[in-house]
C-alpha cells in the first residue's frame, strides 16, 4: 500500500460521539498499517477547552476502547504525536485564527476539513474558512450525513458550500458505501459474466433489501427525534444500496461514471406520492421488549425522545424502478431499530422456472441470491438439487461463499477506506451533489404524505421483525420477507 502525500486533517466536532468512536480509531488504524505520510498532523477543532495533553488522553481513551485487540501502546506513542487541539467556536470568524496558526502551508500538502458537527454549521464553518484564507486548491471537506432534512435544506448547504469549494473538493459521506461488503456487492455484479444476463426483470421476481439494527437511539435521542429512520437511513444507506444494485454497468470505476449510473437509477424510481404513499409504506415505532433475552425500553422512554413522539424507528416500502431493466419487479426496502437480529442483506429472488417436468410443484423463491452485508459477509446462491436415491424428489440447496474464511486480513471499518479514498482524491464513494438532490426529491413526497395523513407509526415490540402491516406489504404481492419464507 503506497503511503499517503504530507496531510492535515482537521476535524470540526473532534470531541464528539463520531470523531471519538469512528473517526480517530479509523486513522490509528491507518497508520498502524503504515499507509499515512509520516508528516501528517490530526487537528480536534471544538468549543470545549481542552489542552493538547488533554485532547490526546481523550483520544487514547476512545482508540482504546474501540481499537480493540490491535491497540499497541508503541503504536500509539507516535499516533499521538500527531494530534493536536484548537479551540474553536466555529460560527466565530475570529476563533479561525489559532486554527490558522497550527496547519502548514505547503504546496502539494493535502488539508482535509472534516465536518463532523450537525449540518447547521456546515455553511458557515467553510465560508469562515475561505474569510481565514484557508481554502487552498489541495483543500477537501467532508460533509457528514445527514445533509439537511429536506431538498430545500440540503440544496441550501450545498450551494453554500460550492461558493467556497469546487465539486471535485466535495466528499459527501454515506459510510455504508466505505464497507468492504457494499463494495463488493459492486466487485459481484461487475466483475463477474455470470449474473448480467439474468440481472432484470425477466429472471428476477423481487428484490428486498434490510438493514436492521438490534440497537436503539443510543445517546442520540433527541438528533433521532428530529430525524426519524426515512431521513437517517433510507434517504442515504438504502437508496445508494438499491442504485448499486439498480444500476447500468458504468464505463469504468471513475467517480463520475458510478454516479451518473446511480442517479439514472433515482431519477428512474416511481414516485411515491399521496396515496401511493400511504399504500407502499409502513412507520413503525418500538415498544419496550427484549434484545437477546434482555429487557429493553420503549421509544418513547429513551433519553432526549418527546413522550409523545411520532418519529418512526422502523419503515418498510414497496418501490419500482421505471426502466426497461427493471419495470415491473418490485423493490422492497426495509430499516428499523431494536429488530430482532442484526441483519444488513439484498435478497434477489430469481422467477420459477416456466413449466416444471417434475411431479412435485417448484417450491417459490427456490433460486435466491443472498447477499450478506452485515454481520457476517457472504453469498449464498440457492438452487434446487435431487436429493439421493429412487425417486426425482428436489431439495433446495445453498452455494455458501463466507469472506471471512476466503479473506483472511484484516477488514478495514468503512471510515478508514473513505479517510484513505478522500486523502488520496478518490471520489467513486462519495454522492454528488445531484445524487443527494434527486434521493431527497423522491423522499419528501412520502414525508409530506405521512403529515398529510396524520396517523401516529404503528407499534412494534422491540426483538421483531417490526409491525405485521410490514408483512402484509409484501404479503400483498404474493410475497414475503426472507426469514419468513
Ligand atoms: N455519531 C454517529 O454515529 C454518526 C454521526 N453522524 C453525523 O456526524 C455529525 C456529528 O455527530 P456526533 O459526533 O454524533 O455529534 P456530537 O454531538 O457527539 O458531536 C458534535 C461535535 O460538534 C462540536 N460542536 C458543536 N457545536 C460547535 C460549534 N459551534 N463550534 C465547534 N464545534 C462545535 C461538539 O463539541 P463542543 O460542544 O465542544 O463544541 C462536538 O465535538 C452529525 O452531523 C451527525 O449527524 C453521521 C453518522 C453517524
Ligand atoms: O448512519 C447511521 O448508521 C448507523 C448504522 O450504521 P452501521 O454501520 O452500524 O450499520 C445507524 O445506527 C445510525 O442511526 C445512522 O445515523
Amino acid at each position: 500500500m503506497s503511503k499517503s502525500t504530507p496531510f492535515d486533517i482537521v476535524i470540526f466536532g473532534g470531541n464528539g460521539d463520531l470523531a471519538l468512536r469512528k473517526l480517530l480509531p479509523a486513522l490509528y488504524h491507518r497508520h498502524r498499517d503504515g499507509a499515512l505520510s509520516d508528516d501528517g498532523g490530526i487537528i480536534g477543532a471544538a468549543r470545549r477547552g481542552l489542552s493538547r495533553e488533554d485532547y490526546i488522553a481523550e483520544v487514547r481513551e476512545a482508540c482504546v476502547r474501540h481499537v480493540g485487540i490491535h491497540f499497541q501502546e508503541s503504536v500509539w506513542e507516535s499516533f499521538a504525536k500527531r494530534l493536536d487541539y484548537v479551540k474553536l467556536d466555529a460560527t466565530k470568524l475570529a476563533d479561525y485564527q489559532g486554527l490558522a496558526d497550527r496547519l502548514k502551508a505547503q504546496p502539494q500538502r493535502t488539508r482535509i476539513y472534516y465536518l463532523s458537527t450537525g449540518p447547521e454549521l456546515f455553511s458557515g464553518i467553510c465560508h469562515n474558512l475561505a474569510s481565514s484564507g484557508l481554502v487552498c486548491p489541495e483543500c477537501r471537506v467532508v460533509l457528514e450525513k445527514p445533509l439537511g432534512r429536506d431538498l430545500a435544506s440540503a440544496d441550501a448547504i450545498n450551494e453554500s458550500v460550492a461558493e467556497v469549494f469546487a465539486e471535485r473538493q466535495i466528499y459527501r459521506i454515506d459510510h455504508y458505501l466505505g464497507k468492504e461488503a457494499v463494495q463488493n456487492l459492486i466487485a459481484l455484479r461487475f466483475g463477474n459474466a455470470l449474473f448480467e444476463p439474468l440481472w432484470g426483470r425477466s429472471s428476477i421476481r423481487d428484490v428486498q433489501i434490510t438493514l436492521a439494527e438490534q440497537v436503539g437511539v443510543e445517546n442520540r435521542g433527541p438528533f433521532y427525534d428530529n430525524t426519524g429512520a426515512l431521513r437517517d437511513m433510507v434517504q442515504n444507506h438504502l437508496l445508494q444500496l438499491l442504485c448499486i444494485i439498480a444500476m447500468e454497468p458504468p464505463t469504468s470505476i471513475d467517480p463520475d461514471a458510478v454516479r451518473d449510473e446511480k442517479l439514472k437509477v433515482l431519477r428512474g424510481l416511481r414516485p411515491l406520492e399521496g396515496k401511493e404513499a400511504v399504500l407502499n409504506t409502513v412507520r413503525g415505532q418500538y415498544r419496550a421488549g427484549a434484545i437477546g433475552g434482555s429487557p429493553v425500553p420503549g421509544y418513547l422512554e429513551e433519553n432526549g425522545v418527546s413522550p409523545d413522539s411520532r418519529t418512526e424507528t422502523f419503515v418498510a416500502l414497496k418501490t419500482e424502478i421505471d426502466t426497461w431493466r427493471w419495470a415491473g419487479v418490485p423493490f422492497f426496502l426495509r430499516t428499523g431499530k431494536r429488530m430482532q437480529d442484526r441483519v444488513a442483506e439484498v435478497v434477489v429472488n430469481f422467477r420459477q422456472v416456466p413449466h416444471s417436468i417434475f411431479s412435485q410443484a417448484q417450491t417459490p423463491g427456490a433460486n435466491r441470491l443472498v447477499i450478506e452485508l452485515q454481520p457476517d459477509e457472504g453469498v449464498q446462491l440457492h438452487l434446487m438439487a435431487k436429493a439421493p436415491g429412487d425417486d426425482m424428489e428436489l431439495r433446495p440447496v445453498a452455494l455458501n461463499l463466507d469472506f471471512a474464511k476466503t479473506f483472511t486480513t484484516r477488514k478495514a471499518d468503512a471510515y478508514e477506506r473513505l479517510l484513505m479514498d478522500c486523502l488520496r482524491g478518490r471520489l467513486t464513494l462519495f454522492m454528488r451533489r445531484d445524487e443527494v438532490n434527486a434521493a431527497w426529491r423522491w423522499i419528501e413526497p412520502i414525508l409530506d404524505a405521512w403529515d398529510h395523513q396524520g396517523d401516529a407509526p404503528k407499534a412494534y415490540t422491540a426483538g421483531t421483525w417490526g409491525p405485521a402491516a410490514s408483512s402484509a406489504l409484501v404479503g400483498r404481492q404474493g410475497y414475503a420477507w426472507h426469514e419468513e419464507s
